[in-house]
């Protein structure tokens, strides 16, 4: 028999495949035909006429073909759910999903509940329920105990958990909670839809399903992100081997630590290739696998508001973006400074021979010889160092964090 098919969806697929299987997205069982697609976003409703806001979907890779079985796991490995693929269009794929026993973990996972086991408790008559994805003021807590009383309803609050933010919106809602008796918390993992009418019709067909008889929408979150310098940052080097990253890396670390205030990591080129990154060679996979496994620990320095810096040639537009959006995703800032030192100079620097080796035909895949470079058309800071002083070259970079506010 044939293994069956793995797949790790991304964030935001997990969170609505965890509502297809706990029946929060009732009536829907699986993600999407294109035929539902198409009239859900030209009339809010299903192919058979059920009203339903919004296109559930999910990305599979082109190798999994209408017929097959597909396992879909979590980053950490737990197998979530089982997807059988009857249609495939483009990137997307349709298909019933089933439940497989995973492991419940991650924070308040004992209050992410299914609707079947939440209506079991409900009290009889009416139910409000309070969809929520930041803190509830006191007078919207005023508010919804007004409305709980004229509807003789018991409430049910419900945190909208995703992403970084979802432990303290549960938070919230036990804290609202304890303020509004005999009401009681579940978490929801529904992340947010772009249009805002959507993102409310959403929460209302899940807070139905939840045995809700009135949905009351908390306000949306004022997110005040914290300033700059106190921001996780990621600062990414980009250039040709020679073109002066590390060289510019490093000063910049040093004057970064004797100025103090930030905490510093810097990745060093070397120290990356020896211990990340060690075995991998120079074609284009093992080049991404080094890329990411760098974006991964910078993107984990910044999260806990630190400053990382990485200086690896990474000639990949597209894998430099997604170091971008692994930083962005927790909420930190990512600079890329592309060393556009040309590479006539940075072969009449060959400090350590190495283009003399490549144009020999020693080293293959050279960057800038015999591989390539994509040039970076999103670089916040460009500086060719030829003719720069080193000092100069530091100070360029330094003043692009300070007029950005990273640094004071
Ligand atoms: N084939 C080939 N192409 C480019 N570079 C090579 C190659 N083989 C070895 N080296 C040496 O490895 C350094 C580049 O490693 P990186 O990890 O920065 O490369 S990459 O981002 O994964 O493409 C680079 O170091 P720097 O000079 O510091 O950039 C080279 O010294
Ligand atoms: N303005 C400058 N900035 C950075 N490096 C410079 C500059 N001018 C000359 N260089 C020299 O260029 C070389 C760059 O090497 P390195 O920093 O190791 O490059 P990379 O890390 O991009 O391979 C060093 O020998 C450095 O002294």
């Amino acid at each position: 028999m044939e293994a069956m098919s793995e797949w790790t969806p991304d964030a935001r697929e997990l969170a609505d495949l965890e509502l297809l299987l706990s029946g929060a997205f009732a009536p829907l069982t699986g993600f999407l035909t294109s035929a539902d697609v198409d009239e859900v976003v030209a009339h809010g409703r299903l192919a058979d006429g059920t009203s339903w806001p919004d296109p559930i979907t999910i990305a599979l890779p082109e190798s999994i073909q209408p017929g097959e079985q597909v396992t879909l796991r979590d980053p950490e490995g737990a197998s979530v759910a089982v997807m059988t693929v009857r249609e495939r269009d483009g990137h997307h794929a349709a298909g019933p999903v089933e439940a497989l026993d995973a492991p419940a973990y991650g924070p308040f996972a004992r209050l992410r509940r299914t609707p079947e086991d939440v209506r079991k408790e409900l009290p009889d008559g009416e139910t409000l329920a309070v969809t929520m994805r930041g803190p509830l003021d006191s007078p919207t807590l005023d508010d919804i105990a007004a409305t709980a009383e004229e509807l003789e309803a018991g409430i049910l609050l419900l945190p909208l958990v995703f992403g970084e933010s979802g432990p303290a919106v549960v938070r919230a809602a036990l804290k609202a909670s304890a303020a509004l008796p005999g009401s009681s918390v579940v978490a929801v993992p529904l992340a947010p839809r772009e249009d805002p009418e959507i993102d409310l019709e959403l929460r209302e067909h899940v807070a139905r399903n939840y045995g809700a008889t009135e949905h009351y929408a908390g306000p949306a979150p004022v997110v005040i992100p914290g300033p700059p310098h106190r921001r996780g940052l990621v600062v990414f080097f980009t250039g040709l081997s020679g073109s002066g990253k590390s060289t510019i890396a490093r000063g910049l670390r040093d004057a970064l630590l004797e100025r103090g205030g930030r905490t510093v990591t810097y990745l060093d080129g070397d120290v990356v290739r020896r211990l990340l990154s060690a075995g991998l060679t120079f074609s284009r996979e093992d080049r991404d696998h080094n890329i990411r496994r760098i974006g991964f620990v910078a993107a984990e320095v910044a999260r806990h508001g630190g400053l990382a810096i990485c200086a690896p040639i990474a000639p990949y537009a597209e894998t430099r973006d997604e170091v971008r959006a692994m930083a962005e995703e927790v909420g930190a800032d990512f600079l890329l400074v592309h060393i556009s030192t040309p590479l006539e100079e940075c072969e009449r620097r060959d400090r350590k021979g190495l283009y003399a080796k490549a144009r020999a035909g020693l080293i293959p895949e050279f960057t800038g010889v015999s591989d390539p470079y994509e040039e970076p058309e999103d670089a916040e800071l460009t500086l060719d160092t030829t003719g720069m002083t080193v000092d100069r070259a530091v100070s360029a970079v330094l003043n692009l964090l300070t007029s950005g506010g990273w640094i004071r």
